[in-house]
């Protein structure tokens, strides 16, 4: 029989990456002749992958981008920020933890980021969390990605998990649009990358800490779906 299991997003959610990213988008920016973003606006701009948050950072600042620009910029984006992994970068309070007790309760574990697969499984590599993961799946490992819920549930198989026991964990309006479209339950993080409150876009749970994200409370979101 297949495990149940919890899949989490990972910038901003599992992982606070915002001070690589903002280095590496700066470091960009600075060739590009911009102005420095700051770590308020860079909220706004992370959560659909590098080439987005680039082209974001552009607008922001009513700048053009022509394709080959972009092309360079991302290129010079994943370089500097690959070769500076784990860089800063941390794991949020308490989500060792909270991954410890799903585990223990026989709960598989998985990521469905935006962020590049190769990215994100150097930086779980890197904070020597891979053991932990049964699949680690990124904006280029299926043809198609969040908000296309077939991320989620594509994750969910390629992890071994049971799609009717599953549950998603994210700090965007991306991850609780994939997870609705999937008919599956969403606990957001209120302690991510949006520049809109999580609770406008309706999850079925919020949390501003791992503490609560307890066993107990997402089997009474999975028995709330099946009902
Ligand atoms: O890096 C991004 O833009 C998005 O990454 P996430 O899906 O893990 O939030
Ligand atoms: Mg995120």
């Amino acid at each position: 029989m297949s495990r149940p299991i919890v899949v989490f997003d990972l910038d901003g959610t599992l992982i606070d990456t915002a001070p690589d990213l903002l280095t590496s988008l700066n470091h960009c920016l600075g060739i590009a002749g911009l102005e420095r973003a700051e770590p308020a606006e860079l909220r706004s701009f992370v959560g659909m992958g590098g080439r987005v948050m680039i082209e974001r950072a552009f607008l922001a600042q009513q700048r053009a981008l022509p394709q080959t620009q972009l092309d360079e910029l991302l290129a010079t984006f994943l370089d500097h920020y690959g070769g500076n992994i784990p860089g800063e970068s941390q794991p949020y309070p308490g989500a060792l933890a909270a991954l410890d007790r799903f585990q223990q309760a026989g709960y598989l574990a998985a990521i469905c980021t935006n962020k590049y697969e190769g990215l994100s499984t150097s930086l779980i590599g890197a904070l020597g969390l891979a053991p932990r993961f049964a699949a680690i799946c990124g904006q280029d490992t299926f043809a198609f990605r969040k908000p296309d819920p077939r991320h989620l549930t594509e994750t969910i198989a390629l992890a071994g998990g049971d799609p009717a026991r599953a549950v998603m964990i994210g700090d965007s309006r991306t991850d609780i649009d994939t997870a609705k479209a999937a008919g599956i339950p969403v606990v957001a993080v209120d302690f991510g990358y949006t520049d809109r409150h999580v609770r406008e876009f309706e999850p079925s749970r919020i949390i501003s800490h791992f503490d609560e994200l307890t066993v107990d409370v997402v089997e009474e979101l999975l028995g709330a779906m099946a009902r």
